[in-house]
């Protein structure tokens, strides 16, 4: 009898598992969500490099407030269409765009200190724009498809991991790191 109470006391009954197996399912379908996010996120900031190449020696501003507009309009546009909340994508491609910026700025920062590592070469910043335009529209698709995820209380630290993933996976300098994190900033909800 003793043996059949510690068994009994020990054992976790269906009940008592349930909730954490159900829980454990949509912590790996939400990392599964913003996996996504971080990946596009990083591919969207190479894309900075190329800009603060096209932009560099020509004494023109990094920031393009016309083209900023465009883009928020743009994606704003494509969440409507697909069922996805306008706000909430706007607000994490504000944070994309400044991320994007931070990068310029501290490339450019970075050739003026060693004029050395300055590109000879200057990208048409139409071209890298198409490119730009299209990981948009995968992000906004990535944005539609994360609601869940989100709103998920434990998004912060699921998005943290993902992110660090990326910049392994990626071997992310200290600058893009920082500009990785700028660009999540706002993916979580109650961030
Ligand atoms: C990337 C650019 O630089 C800045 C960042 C933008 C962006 O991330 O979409 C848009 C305009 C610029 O303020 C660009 O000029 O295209």
């Amino acid at each position: 009898a003793p043996a059949a109470l510690s068994a009994q006391a020990t054992a976790p009954s269906a009940e008592a598992t349930a909730p954490a197996a159900a829980t454990t399912r949509s912590a790996h379908s939400a990392y599964g969500r913003l996996g996504p996010l971080a990946g596009l996120s990083a591919e969207r900031l190479a894309t900075g490099d190329l800009v603060a190449a096209a932009k560099w020696g020509t004494g023109g501003p990094i920031d393009d407030p016309a083209r900023e507009q465009e883009v928020l309009d743009a994606v704003a546009d494509q969440a409507r269409r697909l069922g996805a909340d306008p706000a909430a994508t706007v607000r994490i491609f504000r944070d994309q765009i400044e991320a994007s910026k931070v990068v310029q700025r501290g490339l450019h920062r970075r050739w003026h200190a060693d004029p050395a590592q300055a590109p000879t070469t200057r990208p048409d910043l139409d071209e890298v724009r198409k490119e730009i335009n299209r990981i948009n529209g995968e992000l906004v698709r990535a944005i539609a498809r994360s609601p869940h995820a989100r709103s998920a209380p434990y998004c912060a630290p699921l998005l943290t991991v993902a992110a660090a993933r990326v910049r392994h996976e990626r071997h992310l300098d200290g600058l893009h790191r920082v500009a990785l994190a700028r660009s999540l900033r706002s993916v979580c909800d109650g961030a």
